[in-house]
C-alpha cells in the first residue's frame, strides 16, 4: 500500500510554523531531523510551503469508525483516509460499533485494523458498560491491559445515567489514569427528543431536547469526578449552561476537561426549518447565544479541544423523513475549515491555539504518546500543513469517507490541508492522499 512505503527525508520549506515566522523543517525517517532557516538536505523530497501553516498532525477524540459491523457507512480503512485527508495523525475510535467495544477482543481487533491502514493511528475507545446498556461495567481493566491500552472509556450514543454505575466506572480507571468520557443527556428528559427545545421546536411541532437534559448529567458528573478524585471528560458540549458548569468546575481544580464539535461551532437549530436531516445531530444544534458561548469557551481554554464526532451514515439512512432519520454528520474532512472559519478568521484564536485545541490538548487527555507534540527535533513527525489562503466549495462527492452526511454541502470554508505526515511518511500531498 503506497501509506505505509518507506519514509524518506523531506523538507518543509518555509512553513509558518503555528502560524509564526517562516521556518524550514527537515524530516528524517519517523522523525523530526532539525528546524531552521535555509536548511539544505540532498536527496530529500521539498516541499515549497511558503505561506502554509505547519501543525502538530491533528488528534481526534471522537471519531466513529463503524468497523465493525456498520462497514456500509464506514471502516477503518476509508474512515483513516478521511481522517488523513484532514490533518489529523491519530483518532479515538467511539465504542458504539456492533458489536459494542466492550472487550478486550474487540478493542484489539479495531487498534489492529488502525495499524494495518497506515493513514492514521487509530486508538480505540472502550464502552464503559456491557453493550452500552448502562447496567454493569465492560471490562475496563481487561481493555486497558490489552494490546490496545484503552485509557478513554465512554458509552457515547447513550448517557451512563446510573449515578453508581457512573461512579464505579470513575472510580475503577483510576488505576491506571484512565478518563471516563460521558455523552451528557438524561435518558427520561429527551425522549421522543427530536431537536434542541425552544422557539424553533415550537414553531416546528418537533419534540424538544432540552438544554438541561445535558446540563443537569455534566453537573451530577462533575460531582462525582470530584467525590471519587477521577478524571471526567464531557464530550460534544453544546449548551451556554453547560459551559457555566464545567467553567465552575475547573474553577474547583476539579479534573475535567471537555469537547466541542466544529458543527455546535458554527450551525444553529434554525437551520431545522429546511427538515432536511443532514443537520439531525446528537447532541443538537442548538442557538446562537449557545453557539457564541462555545467559542468564548473554546478560546478561553474552559473547553479543551475540538472533537469532530464523525457520525457517518449511509444516505438510506438519512434521505428519509426527519423523524425516521439517523443522528449525526461526517466531520473530519471538514473540521480544521470549519475550525478556521469560526475561530481563527474571527481573531477568536491563532494557530498556535488551534494547535493546542486540536493536538496538544486531545493527545494529553488521551495520554496518547508520540502525538501532541512539538514539532522540534528528536519528536516523531506527525505533521500538518495546510494553506489558510485557499478557499473552496464543500463537495461530498470528494470525500474519502465512505458517508456524504455533510452538513457543509455547497458551502464556501477557508483552508485546505496540503499535506499529512504520519511518522515522517505523507499520508497526503497536495491535498490528495498519497
Ligand atoms: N452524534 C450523533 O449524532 N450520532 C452518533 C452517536 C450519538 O448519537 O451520539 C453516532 O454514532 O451516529
Amino acid at each position: 500500500m503506497s501509506a505505509t512505503s518507506e519514509p524518506k527525508k523531506t523538507l518543509i520549506r518555509g512553513a509558518r510554523l503555528l502560524g509564526g515566522e517562516p521556518l524550514d523543517v527537515l524530516i528524517d525517517g519517523g522523525t523530526v531531523a532539525e528546524t531552521g532557516t535555509g536548511l539544505n538536505a540532498p536527496g530529500a523530497t521539498v516541499v515549497e510551503a511558503a505561506g502554509q501553516v505547519l501543525l502538530p498532525g491533528l488528534v481526534d477524540l471522537h471519531t466513529h469508525l463503524r468497523e465493525p459491523g456498520r462497514e456500509d457507512s464506514e471502516t477503518v480503512l476509508t474512515g483513516t483516509r478521511a481522517a488523513a485527508v484532514g490533518g489529523y495523525t491519530a483518532v479515538h475510535a467511539m465504542a458504539n460499533t456492533f458489536p459494542v467495544a466492550d472487550t478486550a477482543g474487540v478493542v484489539e481487533q479495531v487498534w489492529r485494523l488502525g495499524r494495518e491502514s497506515g493513514y492514521c493511528d487509530v486508538q480505540p475507545v472502550g464502552a464503559v458498560t456491557v453493550g452500552l446498556e448502562g447496567k454493569q461495567l465492560a471490562e475496563l481493566g481487561a481493555m486497558h491491559d490489552s494490546a490496545a491500552g484503552v485509557r478513554i472509556f465512554s458509552d457515547d450514543g447513550k448517557c451512563v445515567d446510573d449515578a453508581v454505575i457512573m461512579r464505579r466506572a470513575l472510580e475503577y480507571v483510576k488505576a491506571f489514569d484512565g478518563v471516563i468520557a460521558q455523552h451528557a443527556q438524561e435518558p427520561r428528559l429527551t425522549e421522543g427528543a427530536q431537536m434542541n427545545e425552544g422557539v424553533v421546536s415550537a414553531e416546528l411541532g418537533l419534540g424538544g431536547w432540552p438544554a438541561v437534559a445535558e446540563e443537569s448529567v455534566i453537573a451530577r458528573d462533575v460531582l462525582l469526578a470530584a467525590h471519587v478524585g477521577s478524571r471526567l471528560h464531557v464530550c460534544h458540549v453544546s449548551t451556554a449552561g453547560s459551559v457555566e458548569i464545567i467553567r465552575w468546575a475547573k474553577s474547583k481544580g476539579w479534573n475535567v476537561t471537555a469537547e466541542v464539535t466544529p458543527h455546535h461551532l458554527l450551525l444553529t437549530d434554525e437551520l431545522v426549518r429546511s427538515y432536511d436531516p443532514v443537520y439531525k445531530v446528537n447532541p443538537p444544534l442548538r442557538t446562537e447565544a449557545d453557539v457564541t458561548a462555545l467559542r468564548a469557551a473554546l478560546a478561553d481554554g474552559t473547553i479543551d479541544c475540538v472533537a469532530t464526532d464523525h457520525a457517518p451514515h449511509p444516505h438510506e439512512d438519512k434521505d428519509c423523513e426527519w423523524g425516521a432519520a439517523a443522528m449525526g454528520m461526517v466531520g473530519l474532512e471538514t473540521a480544521l475549515s470549519v475550525v478556521q472559519h469560526t475561530m481563527v478568521d474571527t481573531g477568536l484564536l491563532d494557530w498556535a491555539g488551534v494547535a493546542d485545541r486540536m493536538s496538544f490538548r486531545p493527545a494529553a487527555i488521551g495520554r496518547l504518546h508520540g502525538h501532541g507534540r512539538p514539532v522540534a527535533p528528536g519528536e516523531p513527525a506527525n505533521l500538518t500543513l495546510l494553506d489558510p489562503a485557499y478557499r473552496g466549495v464543500v463537495d461530498p462527492a470528494g470525500f474519502a469517507s465512505r458517508s456524504r452526511n455533510t452538513p457543509y454541502q455547497g458551502r464556501e470554508l477557508p483552508g485546505r490541508v496540503t499535506h499529512t505526515f504520519l511518522r515522517g511518511r505523507a499520508t497526503v500531498v497536495d491535498g490528495k492522499l498519497a
